[in-house]
């Protein structure tokens, strides 16, 4: 599992551990870090640190004093290093006094040229957009050079990922003793580029405000046939799905249940002839399932068939898309067995009565608030998919922008409801399924499987993702 945590918590742990340590040892071991990994990439780029031109853009902090400790280690290593202060007037002053220790120099304006920039401007202290000072040195910045975010890039929020302004967009984020939650959701996650964790000692506490499971977590939660299992035991997912205007919908949602392991499908709605055509497997009608996924492609004027999923108080429900128009918070609060909401931002910025921007700005804030006034899993779709039920939130580490393409939502759904029926909670479901369905956009389109947003590949269409889901499944149990 990989873990992040607020900057609430990375600063109690950072207190605990000072009062143990000589003053300065904690920043001294981020530089240390913070260098090791730049005299890498230089070494990659050039061949050598020797020689090498650095620009440190200084804030007035402690992540200012991380990049000076840091550049004073590569002008020791023959690097020509150059700090920018935001405020000349506001610098970290045993960083500025080893930097010119070392060498290195102090100028008023960004140089032209560069090989890397360190992006020391703010980092868990940063509120807000970037002050014009600061943002002014980040236009300056070389093109061509390698930029390196110090702990996060300037301008994003560590704790929700928000973006309020101008921000550095980064190739590498050196983070230190913790992940924070803002490098992981958008529209923060984009700015980072490759993220590397560099140890200082923290102590941090079990329970993180955020979580990404892993191949290994997932493997663990997968509901998997047993000898003795029979297609009941396995979990009927009964499908209300499609329209006569959407019918594709339903074979969608169907071939993710199938794919997700159900021990069958039931098929309701009026999409019958083409799930059969596809599916002769799918059992038509309603009957007795152990999940219900209810919405992809129903269109307008079927509200009663939602309400009536939701009213079976002891079957799980997915409810999706058109499904969620106007959906009580009181009759899902009234359940008893899981619910799980499946919106993108659209819905979810409807559901709470505020614009799509408010919710992609701040999709943190967006999924906690429904699954809280839902009471509820939510699994709120987006390039950084984010899932939260009873006070965790997961964020799915899979995701490719490949994906964002007609119908992959049903196949989610579909996948998610087959999870439901296998057992898993409404969190554990939704976390598991987009994964497995991260990584069959990934498989599909030919992106690698591991690593950010995936950038490679080709474009893929919703049944490839689907036919792609068994590759994902071995894949993540090895
Ligand atoms: N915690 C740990 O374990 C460790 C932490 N370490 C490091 O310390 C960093 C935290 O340092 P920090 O607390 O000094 O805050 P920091 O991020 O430098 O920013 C504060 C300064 O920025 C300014 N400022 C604020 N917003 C701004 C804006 N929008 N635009 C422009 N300026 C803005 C603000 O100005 P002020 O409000 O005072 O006028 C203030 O001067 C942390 O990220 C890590 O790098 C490691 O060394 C060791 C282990
Ligand atoms: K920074």
């Amino acid at each position: 599992m990989r873990t992040a945590y607020s900057v609430e918590t990375v600063r109690a742990a950072e207190r605990e551990l000072m009062a143990r340590l000589p003053e300065g040892a904690l920043m001294a071991r981020a530089a240390a870090g913070l260098a090791a990994v730049c005299a890498e990439l230089l070494a990659r780029r050039r061949g050598r640190v020797y020689g090498s031109r650095v620009v440190l853009l200084a804030g007035p902090g402690d992540n200012g004093g991380d990049a000076l400790y840091a550049g004073a280690r590569l002008a020791r290593r023959g690097a020509a290093v150059t700090a920018v202060p935001m405020d000349p007037a506001r610098i970290h002053p045993g960083g500025l006094a080893a930097l010119r220790a070392a060498g290195g120099r102090v100028a008023e304006s960004v140089p032209a040229r560069a090989d890397l920039v360190l992006d020391g401007l703010t980092g868990i202290g940063g509120r807000g957009g970037l002050r014009p000072a600061a943002a002014a040195l980040v236009e300056r910045i070389p093109a061509g050079a390698l930029v390196v975010a110090v702990d996060l890039p300037s301008g994003v929020d560590a704790d929700t990922g928000e973006v309020a302004g101008p921000a550095v967009s980064a190739d590498v984020t050196v983070t230190f003793g913790a992940y924070k939650p803002g490098l992981l959701i958008d529209p923060g996650a984009s700015r980072t580029g490759a993220v590397r964790l560099v140890p200082i000692g923290l102590e941090l506490p079990d329970r993180a405000e955020l979580e990404a499971l892993q191949h290994t977590d997932v493997a663990r939660l997968l509901p998997l046939p047993g000898s003795s299992s029979d297609k009941y035991r396995r979990g009927v997912v009964g499908v209300v799905a499609g329209s006569e205007q959407y019918p594709g919908a339903a074979v969608l949602a169907v071939a993710g249940a199938l794919r997700g392991g159900a021990g069958a499908v039931r098929y309701v709605g009026p999409a019958a002839d083409a799930v059969l055509a596809r599916y002769p497997e799918v059992l038509v009608g309603r009957g007795r399932v152990q999940a219900w996924v209810v919405g992809p492609g129903l269109g307008s004027g079927r509200a009663a068939e939602v309400e009536r999923a939701l009213a079976d108080r002891d079957v799980p429900v997915l409810v999706d898309a058109d499904g969620l128009r106007g959906l009580d918070p009181e009759v899902v609060r009234a359940r008893r067995a899981a619910t799980l909401l499946t919106p993108h931002a659209g819905e979810a910025a409807a559901l709470l009565g505020v614009a799509r921007e408010e919710v992609e700005a701040g999709r943190l804030a967006a999924v906690r608030g429904l699954a809280g006034r839902y009471g509820a899993a939510v699994l709120l779709k987006g390039a950084t998919t984010l899932v939260a039920s009873g006070g965790v939130v997961r964020v799915n580490p899979t995701g490719t922008p490949w994906l964002a393409t007609a119908g992959s939502g049903d196949v989610l759904s579909g996948l998610a409801g087959a999870l439901l029926a296998g057992g898993l909670s409404g969190g554990d479901a939704g976390a598991v399924a987009a994964y497995l369905h991260g990584l069959a956009g990934r498989f599909a389109a030919g992106a690698p499987a591991a690593g950010g947003i995936a950038a490679g590949g080709a474009p893929v269409v919703a049944q490839e993702v689907a036919a792609a889901l068994p590759e994902a499944w071995r894949s993540v149990r090895g």
